[in-house]
């Protein structure tokens, strides 16, 4: 049986938490608040991230990291993308150089300021001998249903294809089908960016707008983040599989998406504060778009919409004002690729 341990108890931590244990794997649930392991450890269940559900009793949540790590030959990171440097600071300092897990995290975003990807994150805070390898889990999977075992097909990404392979193998069942893939830079950009074209989906529908403008906003948002991947060297395949345009599907048109509903109540006209503040759930979009537009910026990457967005967040511009400035932009083809220069576009 492998142990292994899943940092994180909130919704996303806490379905793969169960995958895991449906897969015979020996589970350890680490997390912050006390109550919620409590609650996982004596009822069962974690009520405020997954409503209804029942975990399997084998779960074991601990509130003690050290705990949590013994002996465990996987480490889950799935905290919001804010934690994920203290957290892997904090499981460096506990690790020796014999126990060698893999360390796996799922989160989607990019750091604030440095506006880094979680990998090089961790591979910056994990001394290089206490792991086996970093591997991105990553695609198409809204917590609910993976809780309610719904088909889900998702991609291990790591330059390692050992450890990408065991990763697929734990998590390999009927209902959750996982695929590799070497490509960790567009794996993690694609996971990271889609969530700012989920905030504005949610938004166009908020204000009325109908399915036209629905795949307008999916099809160029992935426009521009292929643009952005592919400057930092991501392969264009990516985008067209389940981290690219199938992490957006999911995102961009779901109702459970938290990204998509914080867009949904900004187009409805609610101020942006209050949307976080009571989703009590992570919203990773927000930073996201921050983080991004400052990188686009920075290497003179062309990407209106989450420029659009980034003006709707941060500078209170009005949702229909940044439509009808995207909408009027120079004219201009649709692909980089056709005759026109980029220049000329
Ligand atoms: N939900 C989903 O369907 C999916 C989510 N993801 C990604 O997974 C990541 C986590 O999301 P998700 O689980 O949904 O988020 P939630 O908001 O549901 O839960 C976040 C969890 O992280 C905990 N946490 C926050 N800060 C810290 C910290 N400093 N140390 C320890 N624990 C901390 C929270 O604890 P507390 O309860 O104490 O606040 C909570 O348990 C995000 O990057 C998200 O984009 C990816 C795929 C699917
Ligand atoms: O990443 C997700 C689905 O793949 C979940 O998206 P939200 O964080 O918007 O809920």
């Amino acid at each position: 049986m492998t142990k292994i341990a899943v940092l994180g108890a909130g919704s996303w931590g806490t379905a793969l938490a169960m995958v895991l244990s449906e897969n015979g794997h020996h589970v350890n649930i680490w997390g912050n608040m006390p109550e919620r392991i409590e609650e996982i450890n004596q009822k069962h269940t974690n009520e405020h991230y997954l409503p209804g559900v029942k975990l399997a009793e084998s779960i074991i949540g601990y509130t003690d990291l050290e705990e949590a790590l013994k002996d465990v030959s996987f480490i889950l990171l799935v905290v919001p993308t804010s934690a994920i440097r203290s957290v892997t600071k904090q499981i460096n300092a506990l690790l020796d150089d014999k126990q060698k897990p893999i360390i796996i995290h799922a989160s989607k975003g990019l750091e604030q300021v440095s506006h880094k990807r979680i990998s090089v994150i961790i591979d910056e805070e994990m001394a290089v001998e206490k792991h086996s390898g970093i591997v991105v889990l990553s695609g198409p999977s809204h917590a609910e249903e993976v809780a309610k075992r719904d088909i889900t097909t998702i991609t291990a990404a790591s330059s390692s294809e050992i450890a990408s392979q065991a990763v697929q193998r734990i998590f390999s069942n009927n209902y959750f089908r996982v695929y590799t893939n070497s490509d960790v830079v567009g794996v993690e950009l694609g996971a990271a960016l889609k969530n700012i074209i989920a905030v504005g989906a949610g938004a166009l529908v908020g204000l009325g707008y109908g399915d036209n403008a629905k795949a307008a906003l999916i099809t160029r948002g992935l426009a521009e983040i292929s643009r952005l991947g592919m400057a930092f060297g991501a392969d264009p395949l990516t985008f067209i599989g389940l981290s690219g345009v199938g992490d957006l599907i999911v995102t961009a048109t779901s109702v459970h998406s938290r990204n998509w509903r914080a867009g949904n109540l900004i187009g409805k006209g609610l101020p942006l504060e209050e949307i976080l503040e009571n989703m009590g759930m992570v919203v990773e979009g927000v930073a996201t778009t921050k983080a991004a537009y400052e990188l686009a910026q920075e290497k003179g990457i062309d990407m209106p919409i989450t420029a659009a967005i980034y003006r709707v967040l941060f500078e209170n511009a009005r949702v229909d004002e940044v439509v009808e400035e995207l909408m009027l932009r120079d004219r201009k083809a649709e692909h980089s690729t056709s005759k026109m220069t980029a220049e000329e576009e």
